[in-house]
């Protein structure tokens, strides 16, 4: 079994394949590296015998979790690691090893999915857009704050604005202007994504009319997705993308 993980900077996206790499047996989120290993070692009948592994962590953090993967189940890890240009996207950045590797693994994914021009946006702790052309080039993109950062700013730099999870979910059932603080917010940071998305959708089509495709990944995926109807809601575009960098065979 294959042991997949995407380490972003709020949670570790984690999947266990079949060995022929067919399907997920297993999947989670988790919060942590140790409650990695005990949502691991709580799988009946795991048996991992290979591991790859994205991270946009430090890299004294990552080492971390690989050595305990290691001293847990054995398993040798592969990492992705930066290029210039991969499966025929080549890398926009100035200094390529500089681009977020989440970033690099969802246009892979995007690009080899498409077949052509994409727009690559993800909504993790950041927010991320990025422009790969019909033939492989990357143009760049664009990060700005994600929901967790915007609710947190606001959170830690007020003195008023405090409320809980669950108060925060009913808040998103509708968009309408709020009438308490926790919908103000909620859907006030909700619709900065969503603009966000429009001009980047504003931007693409300036550069190829209406012969692109759009991805939509990340956690926060979901709150944007009825603002472009016509975009691919792809949660595991990054794993894609992860495959192609580390082949394990
Ligand atoms: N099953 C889930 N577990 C944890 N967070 C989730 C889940 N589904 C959606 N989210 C949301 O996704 C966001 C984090 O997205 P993610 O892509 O995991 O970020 P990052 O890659 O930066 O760690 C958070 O705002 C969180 O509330
Ligand atoms: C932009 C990011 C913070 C997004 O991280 P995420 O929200 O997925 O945790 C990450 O891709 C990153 O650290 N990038 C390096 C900077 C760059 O891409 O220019
Ligand atoms: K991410």
């Amino acid at each position: 079994m294959i042991l997949e993980l995407d380490c972003g900077n709020s949670f570790i996206k984690w999947r266990v394949l079949d060995s022929d790499s067919a399907s997920a047996s297993a999947e989670g989120v988790v919060g942590s590296d140790l409650a990695l290993i005990e949502s691991l070692v709580a799988l009946p009948g795991l048996l991992l015998t290979r591991c790859r592994l994205v991270s946009v962590r430090a890299l004294e953090e990552t080492s971390k979790l690989v050595t305990a993967l290691y001293e847990t189940f054995g398993v040798a890890v592969s990492c992705a690691a930066p290029a210039r240009e991969m499966a025929g996207v080549r890398n926009g950045y100035e200094d390529f090893e500089r681009l977020g590797l989440d970033r690099w693994l969802a246009m892979l994914g995007g690009f080899k999915l498409a077949r052509g021009a994409c727009l690559v946006l993800d909504f993790g702790t950041a927010a991320t857009a990025d422009f790969i052309t019909a033939d492989g080039e990357h143009l760049g993109g664009f990060i700005c704050p994600g929901m967790p950062l915007m609710r947190s700013q606001l959170r830690t730099h007020t003195r008023k604005i405090r409320y809980d999870d669950a108060a925060a979910e009913r808040a998103l059932e509708y968009l309408s202007p709020g009438r308490t603080t926790v919908e103000a917010v909620e859907r006030g940071c909700t619709l900065m994504l969503r603009g966000f998305v429009l001009t980047q959708l504003e931007l693409a089509r300036s550069y190829w009319g209406d012969d692109f495709t759009v991805f939509l990944t990340g956690g926060d995926a979901d709150l944007v997705s009825d603002a472009v109807p016509q975009a691919r809601l792809v949660p595991d575009l990054v794993f894609v993308g992860l495959a192609m960098a580390c082949p394990l065979s």
